[in-house]
């Protein structure tokens, strides 16, 4: 379909200005969600503005290996059929390096009654799955682990049962059940949560599946979801789903025009339930001109000053915030540290060693970052650590450097966001690779 963006392994960039027009890439969560919906809803979907990062393409060869068939239009968009969609035999379902896919994708592969194996690569392999040892067989699903680690090895079906979580290690093993749950058309269930984090991306999944007419769930503040008795999905129609465009990705943008612009973002849809459209309070808070719109956000530096930040339920939003607060006057104090050990990387770890490279102090105290900006950043040479977050952090913080930043193993970014360089050069970043 898309064809493969080659980033080199080293890219430099040089400070200076930016300035110009945008528009923020297709959002991972909106896309691999949507991958999702369409493929529990059996029947005909199609999506608009598809994402093409790594993440996203590895849902779509899950739902392909899961049965659907995936086509793309002349317009760009694809048509998802998975009107009889069914692994035929055993299978083994690849996610890549995508968290999302593992704990969203395993219980909807867990409702097919064949032997799956689920497998993944780079950082996945150490990502804890251990809920899934401790919650699927509660659900009627054989499943051996590496001890918590892929491979795991599952036999179903599935079937949804009345089922206590708890969620404070990441939302996207609710997501999972959720859609699994309308997929199977629960009927007078109950998923109870403790301690659930990352609400908002639980708004989303809540969000794509009412746009793909599955069944819904009474959320009850998001301690419980009850899927009613009576109520059903609404799966005959044809579905039309456009792609949010990202307010993860859009935030090392934003940051970059706070730090280096004017720029002006497009795509970023204001009333989304993305939770890092958070980004927008700190930039309000940190004193940048802004000026947001349906249309666009416009941003632009000034005398930018140290803010406080509650990163609990959008941790995404670390590396980006790191990126700003190096540039804000005094100490920045960020919470949710806690939510960053399993990431990509250790974010709270390479934020804090590739931050040191520029001569940027970061202390960890307990749940909270503490940034101490406004000292200046100096050039040096960082290492993305394979995470696509910490490659954008340390770009977005050469822009007004003393000198150059180099960026190993720069390709990370395709994670999330396979055109970041492109796009930095579109908004007149002086880049070079070898
Ligand atoms: O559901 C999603 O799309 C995501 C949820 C978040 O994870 P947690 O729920 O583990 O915080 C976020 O960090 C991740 O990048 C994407
Ligand atoms: C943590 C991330 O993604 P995931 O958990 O889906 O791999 C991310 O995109 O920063």
């Amino acid at each position: 379909m898309q064809e493969e963006i080659s980033i080199p392994y080293t890219v430099i960039i040089s400070p200076g200005n930016i300035s110009g027009n945008i528009i923020a890439p297709a959002s991972k969560s909106s896309m691999q969600r949507a991958c999702a919906a369409a493929l529990v809803k059996r029947g005909v979907s199609q999506i608009f503005n598809p994402g093409i990062s790594n993440d996203d393409i590895a849902s779509l060869g899950v739902i392909q290996n899961l049965g659907a068939r995936v086509t793309q239009q002349d317009d760009g968009s694809l048509v998802i059929d998975s009107t009889d969609a069914a692994p035929k035999e055993d299978v083994e379902i690849n996610f890549g390096e995508s968290g999302l896919g593992i704990r969203m994708f395993t219980p909807i592969a867990a409702l097919n009654a064949v032997n799956i194996d689920i497998v993944g690569r780079g950082s996945l392999t150490t990502r804890p799955m251990n809920f899934f040892d401790e919650i699927l067989p509660q659900l009627g699903v054989e499943i051996s682990s590496n001890n918590g680690l892929l491979p795991l090895h599952l036999k179903g079906a599935l079937q949804p049962a009345n089922i206590e979580i708890d969620g404070s290690l990441s939302s996207q093993f609710l997501t999972g059940l959720l859609l699994a749950f309308a997929a199977a058309d629960a009927s007078d269930v109950t998923i109870e949560v403790n301690d659930l984090k990352s609400k908002p991306y639980v708004d989303l999944t809540l969000k794509v599946m009412q746009d793909f007419g599955l069944k819904l769930p009474v959320n009850n503040n998001y301690q419980s979801f009850y899927f009613e008795k009576l109520q059903t999905g609404n799966k005959k129609t044809k579905v039309s789903y456009t792609v949010e465009g990202d307010w993860s990705g859009g935030a090392f943008l934003l940051v970059a025009g706070a730090i280096a612009g004017p720029i002006k973002v497009a795509g970023l849809e204001v009333q989304s339930t993305q939770a890092d459209k958070a980004i927008l309070s700190a930039l309000q808070d940190c004193g940048c001109q802004l000026s947001v719109s349906d249309k666009e956000i416009e941003v632009a530096p000034a005398k930018l000053k140290a803010f406080q930040f509650d990163a609990n339920d959008c941790p995404d939003l670390f590396p980006p915030l790191v990126a700003l607060a190096a540039y804000c006057e005094g100490t920045t104090v960020i919470e949710g540290v806690e939510r960053l050990t399993h990431k990509e990387s250790n974010r709270a770890l390479t934020l804090q060693d590739e931050f040191a490279k520029l001569g940027i102090e970061i202390v960890l105290q307990n749940n909270l970052m503490l940034i101490k900006g406004g000292t200046g950043v100096k050039g040096g040479v960082t290492h993305s650590r394979h995470d696509h977050r910490i490659a954008m952090a340390c770009a977005v913080a050469a822009l007004k450097a003393e000198t150059a930043i180099t960026i190993e193993e720069a390709a990370a970014v395709k994670k999330s966001y396979p055109n970041f360089y492109k796009h930095m050069e579109q908004l007149g970043v002086s880049l070079c690779a070898q």
